[in-house]
């Protein structure tokens, strides 16, 4: 028998990309035994969202998502919307592919569809932040503002180099709020220049800002940023490459099931990059909540046996 599958497709994400490889993902998932439909998103917002929930209500077995981290976020909230959770897929052809990266499907889409026609699979936790989910990170502070600021228009016309591009121009208006952050450890009471809750290694096309992650042990790591002068700032930046950035008395890093975040002068959270608006949140994590098309050896360090 046939599996049927759902293939929700971004047409504009990374340059693109989906298009040339229509035919081949056809071809290799069909060879594979999978009866594909394939639907694109369009320009109204949150429409993978719409077209993952009513998929699931069609009775599709597998739903991918074809596109970068915001089209894989808005199927992650349509398949957890959903009554039950499908096997839930990820074809990397957006502009830096964060999750994708961390769930070790290879850089190259045609690897990456061979990875998802072998069919295996493996269970991730999905993080929730207010009424909304992500599968990624969520963070807090205006450091977020780098990835809801880059324009479409600037991402396909230079990539990953658009983060790059807006991170230089926020930088100098970097502003630290007072916050108070509870977790399972206690609280952390002062004032932040950023926080974030990583259910991945793999933020903003970085591997290192929360290297320990692992995918499927129920905790988020939790990183916060104290205020710190400007030098001091670049300076841990520099010791992110060599990870002694966790060990700085100016970082909390703990792992945490849940988070509560409170600001008076109220502070913006995006999840998975998404704009979420502003505090108070509440953040929790959903243990091994999807199962997911990936191959567990190619990730075995960020998986808890
Ligand atoms: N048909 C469409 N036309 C224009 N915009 C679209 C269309 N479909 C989706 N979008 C928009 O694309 C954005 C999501 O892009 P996506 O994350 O998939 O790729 P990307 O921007 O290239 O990569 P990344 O998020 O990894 O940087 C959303 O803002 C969504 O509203």
């Amino acid at each position: 028998m046939l599996k049927r599958m759902l293939i929700i497709y971004n047409p504009v994400a990374g340059q693109r990309k989906f298009h040339k490889l229509m035919p081949v993902a056809e071809q290799v998932l069909e060879e594979a035994g999978f009866d594909v439909t394939l639907i694109p998103t369009t320009e109204q917002a949150k429409s993978a969202t719409k077209i993952a929930k009513q998929g699931v209500l069609d009775g599709f077995e597998f739903i991918i998502a074809a596109g970068g981290d915001g089209t894989v976020n808005e199927v992650v909230n349509g398949l957890m919307q959903a009554p039950t959770q499908p096997i839930f897929g990820v074809l990397p052809v957006g502009t830096t592919n964060d999750f994708a990266r961390a769930l070790g499907m290879a850089k190259d889409p045609v690897e990456a569809l061979h990875i998802i026609a072998a069919g295996a699979t493996i269970k991730v936790d999905v993080g929730q932040a207010n009424d909304q989910y992500f599968i990624n990170n969520a963070a807090g502070g205006k450091i977020t503002e780098i990835t809801y600021a880059v324009k479409e228009s600037m991402k396909n016309k230079i990539g990953r180099l658009a983060y790059l591009v807006s991170g230089i121009t926020l930088l100098p208006k970097l502003a630290p709020k007072q916050v108070r952050i509870t977790h399972d450890k206690g609280v952390f009471e002062g004032e932040i220049l950023l926080l974030f809750g990583a259910l991945t290694n793999s933020v903003g096309g970085m591997e290192k800002l929360c290297p320990p992650a692992v995918l499927n042990d129920g905790y988020m790591d939790l990183l916060i940023l104290k205020k710190v002068s400007p030098i001091k700032l670049l300076k841990l930046l520099a010791s992110i490459k060599n990870g002694s950035h966790l060990q700085s008395e100016d970082v909390v890093y703990v792992k945490t099931k849940h988070v509560e975040i409170e600001c008076d002068a109220s502070l913006n959270i995006s999840y998975d990059g998404v704009y979420g608006g502003e505090t108070p949140y509440i953040l929790e994590v959903l243990p091994e909540k999807l199962a997911i098309l990936a191959d567990a050896t190619r990730i075995e360090h960020r998986l808890q046996k």
